[in-house]
């Protein structure tokens, strides 16, 4: 039998990272290796987390990047943005792989990330080194990584609902707008007066219009596969939900096109990915649809009056926009299939 991998988590406590510890605990190539936690070292796992009482007893640990890379064969880092770009380095001085699920490699410059994020960017040379984890479209470069830079969660389900449409000629490049709303575990563990229950509850907000710290991210990748230049108008609201992402996109058509002409372009797009469930013509997805799991749903409608095209793309923010991409992506980096213990049935209701 194959030796399993082991699979060392940074920011061991945030929400992020339990996804991550459920993920590689049922991985059949992957186990559990150090679970670093930066307030509760010396702690036990299911003291953070009772629900893994009898499941993770091991104790979390500090951060130590000599013993991280001798005991494990890659590093998911769950951090908030600002760290990850301190620790990658010492990590890969010590020749062990990387997958960062925050911001600090996904944009390519370091002006770019600092007038967005607001504090300093990693350095330029790990920038360079990084590779843009989309799994459904970059899965060749995936492959050959040594450090990957997992999608926002807002990007992920942008980006998979546009890429199709943009790659083609027969869109306004100036036309896009990104209607996004995401439930509130997409804000992390840490408590603010933002995610607060009777902040959240009973209530509908919109947030961070037209600084939002993922726009330059969903434009980087707009361009790159369009080759054009873009910049989307992108609002994000906040819904009172625990889990899940849907983004309702709207981009002008250049020419007449039907529903089931644009439907079978996506299906085609998307024909040997098996996390890309595009919806048949007169469904819309929803988010509980995805709830727990790695798929990514799209809606499609074109609006025959207006002639424009109306996306919907649905995940859940712990999975397909965070762990569970993660995931598919270590998965691409060992050169195991990409759904390897990530193929599970999303809990409805
Ligand atoms: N939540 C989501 O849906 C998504 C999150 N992301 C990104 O993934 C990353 C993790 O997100 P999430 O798990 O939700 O965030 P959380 O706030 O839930 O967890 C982050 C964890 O990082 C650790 N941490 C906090 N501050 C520091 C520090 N200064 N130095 C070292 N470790 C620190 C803490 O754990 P401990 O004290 O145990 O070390 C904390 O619990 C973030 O960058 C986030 O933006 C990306 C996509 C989606
Ligand atoms: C609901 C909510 O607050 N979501 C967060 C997502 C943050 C995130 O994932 O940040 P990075 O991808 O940049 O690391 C937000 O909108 O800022």
């Amino acid at each position: 039998m194959r030796e399993r991998m082991k699979a060392a988590v940074i920011g061991g406590t945030g929400y992020g990272a339990v996804e991550l510890i459920r993920l590689i605990k049922i991985h059949p190539h992957l186990k559990i290796g150090t679970v670093v936690s930066n307030s509760q070292a010396g702690n036990s796992f299911s003291e953070a987390y009772p629900h893994l009482t009898g499941i993770l007893e091991q104790p979390l640990e500090k951060f130590d990047p000599k013993t991280l890379a001798e005991q494990n064969d890659v590093v998911f880092l769950a951090t908030p943005s600002g760290v990850s770009s301190r620790l990658v380095p010492e990590l890969m001085e010590e020749g062990v792989r990387c997958i960062d699920l925050s911001g600090d490699f996904r944009l390519k410059t370091e002006e770019q990330y600092e007038s967005w994020y607001k504090h300093p960017s990693a350095d330029r040379a790990y920038l360079n080194q990084a590779i843009y984890g989309l799994s459904e479209i970059y899965a060749e470069k995936i492959s050959d990584a040594r450090l990957i830079a997992n999608p926002g969660c807002y990007p992920t389900a942008t980006n998979l609902g546009l890429i199709p449409i943009i790659r083609t000629n027969l869109v306004d490049f100036e036309s896009i707008i990104i209607d996004a709303k995401s439930g509130v575990s997409g804000a992390g563990r840490g408590l603010s007066l933002t995610s607060h229950y009777v902040e959240i509850n009973e209530n509908l907000k919109a947030y961070k219009l037209g600084k939002h710290q993922h726009i330059p991210e969903i434009e980087q990748v707009l361009e790159e596969e369009s080759g054009h230049p873009i910049t989307v108008s992108f609002t994000t609201h906040l819904v009172p939900m625990t889990r899940g992402i849907m983004c309702t996109m709207y981009v002008n058509l250049k020419r007449n096109l039907s529903t089931l002409e644009v439907y079978e372009l996506y299906k085609k797009f998307y024909k040997n990915k098996p996390f890309v469930r595009v919806r048949p013509v007169g469904t819309i997805p929803a988010t509980k649809e995805v709830w727990g799991s790695n798929y990514c749903d799209i809606g499609l409608h074109v609006d025959e009056r207006t002639n424009r095209l109306t996306i919907i793309s649905v995940i859940d923010n712990l999975m397909k926009g965070a762990s569970g991409q993660a995931i598919q992506n270590a998965n691409l980096m060992f050169g195991w299939d990409e759904s390897t213990g990530l193929i599970n049935i999303p809990m409805y209701p």
